[in-house]
């Protein structure tokens, strides 16, 4: 099996993805841009999990939307199962608005307190026009079910729930526009370590069931490893190492994806004293017109005079295998 999907159907093909905001500044001072995606490119399989891992602000969450297209991209392409849809508009979007569901991080706050859970499931559905009324109250029986919860929940409130409960809800709720390719933004980061486990039980149930497509944006990487059958690292908008999920945890070339890994905590101590945490120097640059050069390279312990000077491409080490590192 390879990274790109290539060789088997294709679900999401992203190509070149740029994200930029602009920034206020003073009258007298020149626009200037944030460039929170920079140039990102990837392929996920139909039924398959891409996890897309990185620490906070690297952009992770800006590309699930952007491709949801709740942004509209500055550059580069969005093609959903062989259509391009990066210049679609609201009208356009409407058949892949349903398609393309999104799971949100914060199950405290993605739910209205105001809505009963019925009500809550039932949006989807009724916004959609999925289907007759009657059928509409057997569909959400159905929903809550699936997601482990029972029928008599549905007259309750968000908050008569505890957090892998409402994130049960979230879930239930995406499920309801009948998805095929979701978005789970730190779908577990929320809850307890004891429920985690839980709803990613849930996820890769639905996904042998119905042959879901997920991109799993996560910091968590021994949870990223469990659920994916790809890994994209991330680092200040761009995509610095990206592979087959055995083969990125076997032989990980990036320097910082080597640092992300060794903060892992690992049960056996005999690894542990192996894997020595390495810990990284200074801050992450601002993607605020950043430097050119490859993005890593104040932070690098083995960056040269080449790494200040031109960006690395992602390159093909091998199948299964890319990244973007003037090492390799
Ligand atoms: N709507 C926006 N307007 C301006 N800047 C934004 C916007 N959304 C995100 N950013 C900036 O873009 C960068 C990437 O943010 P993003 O939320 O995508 O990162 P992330 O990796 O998902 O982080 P986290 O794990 O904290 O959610 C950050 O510098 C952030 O401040």
């Amino acid at each position: 099996m390879s990274i790109a999907a290539e060789n088997r159907e294709t679900c999401l093909k992203v190509t070149d993805l740029k994200m930029y905001f602009p920034v206020k500044s003073g009258i007298f001072s020149k626009a200037r841009s944030l460039k929170a995606v920079d140039g990102v490119s990837f392929s996920i399989a139909q039924g398959e999990t891409m996890g897309l891992v990185g620490e906070s602000g690297c952009g992770k969450t800006t590309v699930g939307r952007t491709i949801l297209k709740l942004y509209e991209a500055t550059g580069g392409s969005i093609v959903y199962k062989g259509t391009n849809i990066t210049g679609f508009d609201d009208q356009e979007m409407r058949p892949y608005r349903r398609k393309m569901q999104m799971i949100f991080q914060d199950p405290y706050t993605s739910l209205d307190p105001r809505m009963n859970v019925e009500a809550i499931i039932s949006e989807p559905i009724r916004a959609l026009k999925l289907c007759s009324e009657g059928d509409r109250r057997d569909r959400v029986r159905e929903l809550i079910q699936m997601v482990g919860l029972k029928a008599d929940h549905l007259n309750r409130y968000p908050h008569e729930f505890s957090g892998g409960q409402r994130q049960r809800i979230g879930i239930a709720r995406a499920l309801a526009a009948e998805p095929e390719f979701i978005v789970c933004d730190e779908p577990i980061s929320a809850l307890d370590v004891s429920i985690q486990a839980q709803v990613i039980n849930i996820l890769e149930e639905l996904q042998h069931k119905f042959g879901f497509t997920y991109l799993f944006i996560s910091h968590d990487l021994s949870m990223v490893r469990h659920i994916s059958h790809q890994v994209g690292v991330m680092y200040l908008g761009n995509l610095i190492e990206y592979a087959q999920v055995d083969e990125l945890y076997d032989n990980m070339l990036h320097p910082y994806t080597k640092s992300l890994i060794s903060a892992v905590p690992v049960a056996d101590p005999n690894q542990a004293r192996q894997n020595k945490r390495i810990v990284l120097q200074g801050d992450v640059p601002s993607p605020i017109d950043p430097p050119p050069g490859c993005p890593f390279r104040a932070r690098c312990a083995y960056a040269k005079e080449i790494c200040g000077r031109e960006k690395p491409e992602l390159k093909k080490i091998n199948d299964d295998h890319m990244v973007a590192c003037h090492l390799y």
